[in-house]
């Protein structure tokens, strides 16, 4: 009986010791598992620490570089630089295939830029005023061109075939590899731009960040349009303030003007040196010049001129509008024009001179090559449909990181496929291959037939087939 009284005593002992045992094991784990959190803590704050040290370190070193350059007479001067990336971009395009040749092709097309916090103690600072303007000149390095190899005529896609020196074309293959591009600033936040219009693959190193000012940097816009002006898609506002710009003018000068100055105006205006035909006037202007208005000349009836050219002007939005609307059609100057209202430019051109106005190759508007029809499969329309925005998420769907729905992407892909993204080699002897190319979080894959594209499958990127 003692015996086993004193082996279950001796059972109970064992089990209590367990029990604090365990509990001091539980403890332990506790401390270890705090102790795991708090060197992982650590762990990402000095590995981000490191990550800017590295960045400081690219730029001290770029700085000390630079300064070594200069003592050995390497400066500036001669032309040297050593690039820092201010940020890098992120964008709907991950890869070459597929990015649009430029911006105008995909007005959706998006995409964020960072000011790294390696450059600036506060990037931020750097971006103060920016918010005043719609687009920014982005200057980039085309990281992914592979090998620094250039030739000296390239075939642009667009010319099919044909040779033209590198520096009459935005080919990426430059001897200095640097890109611009003309991008639309949607937002600022904080350190980061919030881009669209953009023909850029993520992950590209960009050097620099210009506000685009057309008083500057658009030719047609000197003599006075403002931001808006310029910027509109067409030629129509610019065709308009010209006419404006004449009333002004007028307004201005009527009082010292003579019956001379008023033929002069005219005969600028009906006999200038252009491709404007008498009928592309306001049958008005045409059919009585100013000059045979006798009152004008004495003064008396400068309301009927000013009617005159108020009719004038609503007459020219009106033809201007006409025209315009047949093609939408724009690059890198914001207003540059379709086909259909070149026609009207010498009109605008009258008022500012010939200098003041840029010319182009033919090709770039008027190009060898066809754009394209675009239509897609009714499976690939309902995959696409899937889509969330950013920041939706519903079970089971994929999510855009960028664009804002398959309204937007369609639009996205219809204008990509529609500029006939193929290379010119591709075009001629792989004609038969299915093309594939990646959209944000989308992989489209299509097939080119006589001048139409099909899209026939719209996955998540990294889903299985
Ligand atoms: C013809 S370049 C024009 C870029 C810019 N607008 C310019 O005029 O300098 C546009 C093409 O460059 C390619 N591209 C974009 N980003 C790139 C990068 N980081 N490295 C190499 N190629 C790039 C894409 O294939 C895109 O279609």
């Amino acid at each position: 009986m003692s015996d086993s009284c004193s082996c279950a005593q001796h059972v109970l002992m064992l089990r209590q010791q367990i029990s604090v045992t365990r509990k001091e094991i539980k403890n332990l784990r506790k401390k270890v598992d705090n102790a795991i959190l708090s060197h992982k803590k650590h762990l990402s704050y000095l590995q981000s620490a490191l990550t800017t040290a590295d960045q400081k370190g690219a730029v001290l070193r770029a700085q000390t570089h630079q300064k070594e350059q200069v003592t050995e007479g390497l400066s500036l001067e001669q032309g040297n630089i050593e690039t820092v990336p201010i940020g890098y971009i992120s964008s709907c395009f991950s890869a070459k295939n597929g990015t649009p040749r430029q911006p105008a092709v995909c007005r959706s097309s998006r995409a964020t830029l960072r000011i790294q916090k390696a450059v600036f103690n506060n990037p931020e600072h750097a971006l103060v005023g920016l918010e005043h303007y719609s687009h920014v000149w982005i200057i980039f390095l085309f990281h992914k061109n592979g090998h620094l190899s250039y030739k000296a005529k390239v075939k642009p896609p667009r010319l099919n075939g044909q040779r033209v020196g590198l520096y009459s074309t935005r080919t990426p293959h430059r001897p200095n590899a640097l890109g611009l591009t003309l991008a639309k600033l949607d937002k600022i936040t904080g350190d980061t731009l919030y881009l669209s219009g953009i023909d850029i693959i993520s992950g590209t190193p960009v050097l620099d960040i210009k506000p685009y000012i057309p008083d500057y940097d658009c030719p047609q816009s000197r003599g006075g349009l403002n931001e808006e002006e310029c910027l509109s898609d067409t030629m129509t506002e610019g065709f308009v303030i010209a006419s404006h710009e004449m009333a002004g003018s007028l307004d201005k000068e009527l009082g010292q003007h003579t019956h001379g100055d008023m033929e002069q105006e005219e005969e600028l205006l009906v006999n200038s040196d252009t491709d404007v035909v008498p009928s592309m006037l306001s049958p008005k202007m045409c059919d009585s010049k100013l000059t045979d208005a006798p009152e004008v000349a004495e003064g008396g009836s400068i309301s009927s001129l000013l009617k005159e050219i108020e009719n004038y002007i609503s007459w020219s939005h009106d033809f201007t509008q006409g025209a315009v609307e047949g093609n939408g059609e724009v690059t890198d100057c914001q207003n540059a024009k379709a086909p259909a209202v070149q026609r009207l430019r010498p009109s605008t051109e009258m008022w500012y001179g010939e200098e003041s106005y840029s010319t182009i190759a033919s090709w770039i508007r008027d190009p060898p090559v066809n754009s394209l029809a675009v239509r897609f499969t009714q499976h690939a329309e309902k995959e696409l449909g899937e889509f969330q925005p950013p920041g939706h998420t519903v079970p089971g769907k994929p999510s855009f990181q960028f664009l804002q729905g398959p309204e937007e992407a369609a639009a996205a892909i219809r204008a990509v496929l529609a500029a006939d993204p193929r290379s010119v080699y591709r075009r001629d002897c792989c004609q038969d291959k299915l093309f594939f190319f990646t959209l944000d979080t989308a992989d489209i894959t299509c097939w080119f037939g006589k001048n139409f594209a099909e899209v026939l499958r719209v996955r998540a990127v990294g889903s299985q087939l």
